[in-house]
């Protein structure tokens, strides 16, 4: 494992609302350079609404959000991506009309000053050898792919965005036991290769075996936080656990 840095995400009292709904009443957290930092908690917790105020995809309704002390609190979608904070949504975010290949092609397009059009192919060809069965395919409809296929593709549209920030929303979801432990070999593999990732997982006593930090949200506030082996003993954690497993 790499070792954890000084933080590149700083999360500091965020706060997100849908209309009268508080989604995420003022959270702090860090993630440290090449960490990987775990949120974990029940079905709505605020966990997507985090990921997505820190993507851009929600303006935060109150915080800030620096990236290696950059504020970039609400940034529009495109610019966060072009600062290096990528999210994979939850739900395989996929361009299912078009093959996996243009998938591939225009995930590689979307950072352009962090991969370059000469580096592209060779950065391509690298996701294919990552995962032969999207090389085998290539020029297959997206669509056509099994979901662990389709998370696999997403993953890989993520990485080709050459994320400072890699953010996973709940990658594991819906996916059958071997294919979930698949999910996590390759977290712990993006990892090894040195990429920073805040991970969002339902599936808590996995996500925090991969994890170095993780946080326990509740109702869109920190209830726990701490090293991921000393949350993974903690009995308020397994009561987290639960309210994830019944869902
Ligand atoms: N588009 C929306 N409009 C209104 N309320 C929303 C919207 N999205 C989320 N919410 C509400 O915000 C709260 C937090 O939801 P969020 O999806 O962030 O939680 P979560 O922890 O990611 O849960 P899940 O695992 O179910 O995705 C919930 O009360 C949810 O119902």
């Amino acid at each position: 494992m790499s070792e954890a840095g000084a933080p590149l995400l700083e999360v500091v009292d965020l706060q997100v609302a849908y209309g009268h709904v508080q989604a995420v009443r003022g959270i702090s957290f860090t993630v440290p350079d090449r960490a990987v930092v775990t949120l974990i908690g029940p079905n709505g917790a605020g966990k997507s609404s985090t990921l997505g105020a820190i993507a851009g995809l929600l303006r935060p309704r109150g915080g800030t959000v620096r990236l290696a002390g950059r504020d970039v609190t609400g940034l529009p979608a495109h610019t966060a991506v072009a600062a290096g904070l990528v999210l994979v949504p939850e739900g395989r975010a996929i361009l299912a009309r078009m093959t996996i290949e243009e998938n591939l092609v225009l995930a590689a397009e979307s950072r352009p000053q962090a991969l370059p059009p000469a580096e592209r192919p060779a950065a391509i060809e690298a996701q294919y050898a990552r995962f032969p069965v999207l090389g085998e395919r290539r020029r297959a409809l997206a669509g056509t792919l099994s979901g662990g296929e389709q998370q696999m593709l997403a993953i890989a549209r993520g990485l080709l965005a050459r994320p400072r920030l890699l953010m996973l929303d709940e990658p594991s979801m819906g996916l059958a036991p071997q294919l979930v432990d698949r999910i996590f070999d390759l977290v712990a593999e993006i990892h090894r290769e040195g990429t920073t990732i805040l991970l969002v997982e339902q599936n808590a006593r996995t996500a925090l075996a991969v994890s170095d930090h993780g946080y326990v949200l509740e109702r869109g506030q920190i209830a726990l936080s701490g090293p991921c082996s000393t949350l993974a003993s903690d009995p308020r954690v397994q009561a987290a656990y639960l309210g994830g497993d019944v869902e």
